[in-house]
């Protein structure tokens, strides 16, 4: 018997009564069959569909269980489909990022886009799941959970899990790096948590009045620190490092600070410790630094009374509480801030096990009296460098000078190096005088000012020192009044 070949559309048809007939039988499962055997069949008809599907997906979450950290994949695999895969999406969404003027783009919900690597092809599709399906509550919307799902061929299943994958969270990571916008965070008392604004100081260690050879020994010190992980891992010790800022007001602690973070792109965590109500919250606010970060505690000797709080618990151990009370001249006296922080609260908080999470982190204290603080707490190994910021030389002079006049010599400037040698000024006062007053104010004119102010501190300190003199002198000769009057009255 001769077979005849089936033509196109007789396949076509065939095909098509096939599925007709297929999709009546599923309908009248669907609509007779008790639910224990729909169920049964639907399983059975999704394993032999994947069976039989050479296809392969992988989904990245934004969020997963409890976490409410997004996940750091999730915003890699977004960085990297935002540039690489941007211009073949037909759907865009254009979003604002804050602190930002610039839109950025990313592929919409839904929209799937096509990418290569090594000659593989794979497919991204982004999607979300959560609000309008369940709602928590009117008030309490479930928040949407987005994800992208990534398909490709069974085939190439080694190439896309051990390189592509590898491959986009690298280049995502890139990305990320460079349209990172650093942040300023503070812990408000309120709701005892961290919120930030955009960091943006223009501070660096190249515009910072200080001797250049110890501007060098902190640049060198910081960027060993940062290329040293491997290091710390090997010697078994945190990846952390402790910097103690000391000096009096206006010598550039803060600005040092500004310049740190700049250099390295790091987060700043400035730590307002008379917000912190007990050691359990300051625990918590330091898990969530995250790495990368200076955590900054300003004017240490301030913020709490550190000074002899060691033997003050030794007296009246319940008695835990620290308040914000310090007999510095110069700042504010706190006002008692209710704080419950204790020393060893903040000695853990240093070093204590829960200050390795995260890794990368420098910690700065500043103070105004270093001397005051309990030794404890700036023992080397909790605050690894003590850097002293002091009263401005002439190098230091002629780094402002730069920065506020943009001259780099002037004849003037010999008078200015006498002057400067024999008095202590703050390089905060020497950028005052510096500062012109008006666009067209003359360089000379700030420098005369600047002169004057130098005289005048010259002066000020003479007599200071003329007092203190007369008032020993005046002091020796009650003292030795006193004796004689002691030598006298001693029976004979
Ligand atoms: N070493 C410096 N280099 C450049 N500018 C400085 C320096 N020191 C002070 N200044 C200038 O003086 C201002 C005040 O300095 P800064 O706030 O850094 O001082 P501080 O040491 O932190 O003082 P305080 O102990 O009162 O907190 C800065 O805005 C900066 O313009
Ligand atoms: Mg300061």
């Amino acid at each position: 018997m001769k077979m005849r070949s089936m033509t196109m559309v007789e396949m076509w048809a065939s095909l098509g009564s096939t599925m007709a007939s297929f999709m009546f039988v599923w309908a009248i499962i669907q609509r007779y069959c008790p639910p224990e055997l729909r169920r049964y069949l639907e399983k059975s008809t999704n394993r032999l569909t994947t069976f039989f599907n050479p296809y392969i997906q992988i989904s990245i979450h934004e969020f997963t269980g409890s976490n409410l950290k997004p996940h750091k994949a999730y915003g890699r695999v977004e960085a990297y489909l935002s540039v690489n895969s941007s211009k073949s999406a037909k759907k865009l969404k254009a979003e604002m990022v804050k602190g930002s003027s610039k839109l950025v783009l990313s592929i919409d919900d839904h929209e799937k886009v096509t990418d290569e690597f090594r000659g593989v092809k794979v497919w991204w599709v982004s999607g979300k799941v959560g609000s309008s399906a369940r709602p928590m509550s009117m008030y309490h919307p479930e928040p949407e959970k987005r994800y992208y799902r990534l398909t490709f061929h069974k085939k190439h299943r080694e190439t896309v899990t051990e390189s592509y994958l590898e491959h986009v969270m690298q280049i995502g990571k890139e990305i990320r790096g460079r349209s990172r916008r650093r942040k300023l965070y503070t812990n408000s008392q309120k709701h005892s948590m961290w919120s930030h604004i955009v960091f943006k100081h223009p501070a660096t260690f190249d515009t910072l009045a200080m001797e250049s050879e110890k501007k060098q020994d902190v640049i060198e010190d910081l960027l060993a620190f940062t290329q040293s992980k491997d290091m710390y891992a090997r010697i078994g010790k945190a990846w952390k490092r402790g910097y103690l800022l000391y000096g009096p007001p206006g010598t550039g602690k803060s600005t040092m600070i500004a310049a740190m973070a700049n250099l390295l792109d790091y987060d700043v965590y400035d730590l307002e410790l008379t917000s912190v109500r007990d050691n359990t919250e300051l625990k918590r606010l330091l898990i969530e630094t995250t790495s990368k970060s200076i955590i900054v505690i300003e004017d240490i000797d301030c913020s709490l009374d550190l000074t002899g709080q060691r033997k003050k618990q030794e007296k009246s151990p319940e008695d835990e509480s620290i308040k914000g009370k310090t007999e510095t001249p110069h700042k504010e006296k706190k006002e008692e801030s209710g704080s419950k922080v204790t020393l060893s609260g903040l000695l853990n908080f240093i070093d204590g096990l829960w200050s390795a999470c995260g890794g990368e982190k420098i910690i700065v204290f500043t103070t105004n009296y270093v001397e005051k603080l309990d030794p404890a707490l700036t023992r080397r190994g909790r605050m690894d460098k003590h850097v002293e910021l002091s009263y401005c030389s002439f190098e230091g002079f002629k780094v402002l000078a730069k920065n506020y006049l943009e001259l780099e010599a002037h004849p003037m400037f010999q008078s200015i190096h006498r002057l400067i040698e024999e008095t202590k000024i703050t390089p905060a006062d020497v950028a005052e005088n510096l500062m012109r007053k008006s666009p067209r104010e003359e360089a000379e004119k700030c420098l005369s000012n600047l002169i004057r102010a130098l005289q005048e501190a010259k002066e000020a300190a003479a007599k200071k020192k003329g007092e203190e003199e007369s008032d020993d002198i005046e002091q020796a000769n009650e003292d030795a009044q006193r004796k004689d009057k002691q030598e006298s009255d001693k029976p004979i």
